[in-house]
């Protein structure tokens, strides 16, 4: 280096250059640092810096114009669908990505024992696997049940390949998300191919959809109507995927059930739809079920919609979701082929007929107590009803209406056929009527075989499944018989017990499901659910004397309230009448008074003149006349003024003629005329 370039400053071996001037201001002590590395390395970084500030600018260009490039791809040479976590897709999707390779090597994941969305879960009464009683299909309680777990990519961008084709799989946060939502609703999906056609996304889709209905294929699927988390948006939630009930199970008369089955089968078979449209009928049937509480009316539909492996859409009209809004919504969302049911079509509002509608009068009948499992008294016509709930004309519109899809199997069921309006159960909306009622002796028998019965599978889990290949044909054969043997003698015992259980049961007073909440208090033990039938006859007996007496209690209550509300609205508004006529009465006495006094001084004015008159007369006439006359006008502008002040009204004083003095306007209240009219 060239000694004569350094600066007498400067540090001998390094050379000082602009750079390093500035690079001394931003990071003090560089140019000490150069120049040790100089003298110990013998490395001029004089050289280096402008490769450095090179490489920091296209680092800096490279972070702004990234995204940008990214974008740009995205748009012009990518394909990409966006998956709602609102919607079922949702679940369908994550199940797939769960299943993938990618998903269960990621380093960053989600670990979920449901893989459901959040806002599906909120509204998921039970699991897929347990039933409704908490235990799972097998009988273990949800202690000892060991969940599986299901892992997701956490946020961000996870490439896979499927099908030969490189997709990436993105995950982010929602920052625009409404704070109400749950923290794992805040999260957009979407799956992305390169390549402007997206078929590929589609086949991906339709993949993981047949993946998932497969899962589904032993269950019924049921869906309830109800509103999203977090709005008022109507929408059906999977809420529950149940192993199929057979038919079989649901106790009821057999040519009924035959006939039931039948209906629905010729109803759904493809030549019948062609049939309806060719004539212009409407393809829709409905079937309307009632009968008390617990005798079978959901099980039957459920089993019906898990025979013919169609799901089944429930919607409690005695619930909040069903104003007619909302039931409108649902019933333009059905899919084409499904069971709706409809509950509870006795809700008070229901019950008020379309003919009272129409001459506008009220309901005679007063509204009707509540069944149990009605949640909320009735709406519809009642005066106080709020806004938006169903009448009945709001259902018939949607069950008519051309938003309803046809192909679907309606079921509506009821306690109380008697209070439904002709209109609702008329042939085309009601095409078959079934009747529920409390057991018979034939069906308590056969709720007992239903409980007690031996059913194959039963002890499937106890069967050791290595102990048959050790055994040979003829030990087969010879088990085999045996299990035949024990069953006949099983079924055997259990008719004897069933026909023993059945005497003790008065016929047509119980529901099947109050029978099976016995027998399964004692579900181990069929001698003891016999012993003890009685003191269940009694027990329930019991309990609904009790439950009659406090639903009259309640009655009698609700009733001594609204009389006691009555009488009092009634008191003020006596008291508030009372205070009118007395208001009334006062101002037409002072009326009176005001007018007595007026004819008064018009007499008195009239005699006057009179008087006058006479006398002018009978003299010539002086100006003491005047005087005098001018004094009693004096003293009648007086009488009025203080009329006026008393009745604070207004009064004319017709013969007196206001002074048109300048003092006129700041009138001091003496008013003293100047001049009177004669
Ligand atoms: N006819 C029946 N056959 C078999 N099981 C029945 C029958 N009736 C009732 N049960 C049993 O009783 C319970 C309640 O029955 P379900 O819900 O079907 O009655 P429901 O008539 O729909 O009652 P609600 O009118 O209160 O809705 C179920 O567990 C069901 O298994």
């Amino acid at each position: 280096m060239d000694p004569d370039t350094m600066s007498a400053d400067s540090t001998p071996d390094v050379p000082q250059t602009p750079q390093f001037a500035l690079l001394d201001f931003f990071f003090p002590g560089f140019s000490m640092f150069a120049s040790a590395v100089h003298k110990y390395a013998h490395i001029d970084l004089n050289l280096y810096i402008p490769l450095v500030m090179l490489f920091g600018a296209l680092t800096l260009v490279w972070n702004y114009s990234s995204q940008y490039f990214w974008d740009q791809v995205e748009s012009h040479f990518m394909s990409s669908v966006d998956i709602r976590i609102d919607d079922e897709i949702y679940n369908i999707l994550m199940t797939w990505v769960a299943n993938q390779r990618f998903a269960q090597g990621a380093r960053r994941f989600v670990v979920n024992t449901n893989i459901n969305s959040r806002s599906w879960y909120l509204w998921r009464w039970d699991y897929d696997e347990e039933n409704e009683d908490g235990s799972d299909i097998t009988g273990q309680s949800n202690e000892s049940k060991k969940k599986a777990l299901s892992y997701t990519p956490s946020f961000g961008t996870h490439y896979f390949w499927y099908r030969g084709r490189f997709l990436l799989f993105k995950r982010n946060s929602k920052e625009s998300s409404s704070s109400f939502m749950a923290v794992s609703e805040r999260e957009e999906i979407s799956v992305c191919c390169f390549g402007r056609n997206p078929w590929i996304l589609k086949e991906l889709l339709h993949e993981a959809r047949s993946l998932y209905m497969e899962k589904d294929q032993q269950k019924t699927l049921i869906y309830r109507g109800t509103t999203r988390s977090g709005s008022t948006e109507p929408t059906w939630q999977r809420c529950l995927a149940r192993a199929t009930r057979p038919f079989s199970t649901v106790i009821l008369n057999k040519k009924t059930k035959q006939d039931l089955i039948d209906d629905v089968t010729d109803y759904l078979h493809p030549a019948t739809q062609r049939w309806y449209s060719n004539r212009g009928i409407p393809y829709r049937r409905g079937y309307l079920l009632y009968g008390p509480p617990g005798t079978g009316k959901s099980s039957l539909s459920l089993a019906l919609a898990g025979f013919f492996k169609m799901r089944i859409y429930i919607v409690s009209l005695s619930s909040i979701t069903a104003s007619e809004e909302n039931l409108a919504t649902l019933f333009a969302e059905l899919p084409r082929r499904c069971v709706v049911l409809l509950e509870d079509i006795d809700t008070a509002g229901l019950t008020h007929t379309r003919e009272q509608d129409k001459d506008g009068s009220e309901s005679s009948a007063a509204p009707a107590p509540l069944e149990p499992g009605q949640l909320t008294p009735g709406n519809g016509n009642t005066k106080n009803e709020p806004v938006g709930r169903l009448s009945l004309s709001g259902l018939l519109n949607i069950l008519d209406g051309v938003a309803s899809q046809e192909g679907r199997v309606l079921i509506m069921t009821t306690n109380h056929l008697e209070k439904l309006d002709k209109a609702l159960i008329r042939p085309g909306r009601v095409d078959m009527i079934v009747e529920f009622g409390h057991a018979d002796t034939d069906m308590t028998a056969s709720i007992f075989r239903a409980i007690f019965a031996h059913i194959e599978g039963d002890d499937d889990a106890a069967a050791t499944p290595n102990t048959k290949e050790l055994l040979d044909d003829e030990a087969l054969k010879k088990e085999a018989a045996e299990k035949e043997r024990r069953q006949k003698e099983d079924d055997a015992r259990v008719e004897a017990l069933a026909v023993e259980f059945a005497a003790k049961i008065p016929a047509h007073e119980f529901s099947p499901a109050e029978l099976q909440g016995h027998l399964l208090r004692h579900k181990r033990d069929p001698r003891a659910a016999i012993d003890k039938a009685d003191e269940f006859v009694e027990q329930t007996r019991k309990d609904r004397k009790e439950k009659e007496i406090k639903a009259a209690e309640e009655k009698r209550l609700a009733e001594e309230k609204r009389k006691e509300e009555e009488a009092k609205q009634k008191e003020e508004e006596d008291k508030k009448k009372k205070e009118e006529d007395e208001a009334k009465l006062k101002e037409e006495r002072e009326k009176a008074k005001t007018e007595k006094k007026e004819r008064k001084r018009k007499s008195k004015r009239e005699e006057r003149k009179k008087k006058r008159d006479e006398s002018k007369r009978s003299s010539s006439g002086s100006g003491s006349d005047a005087s005098s006359d001018s004094s009693s006008d004096e003293s009648e502008a007086e009488d009025a003024q203080k009329k006026s002040a008393a009745t604070k009204k207004p009064v004319e004083v017709p013969d007196v003629k206001p002074a048109k003095s300048k003092h006129e306007k700041k009138d001091s209240g003496y008013g003293t005329p100047t001049s009177v009219e004669a």
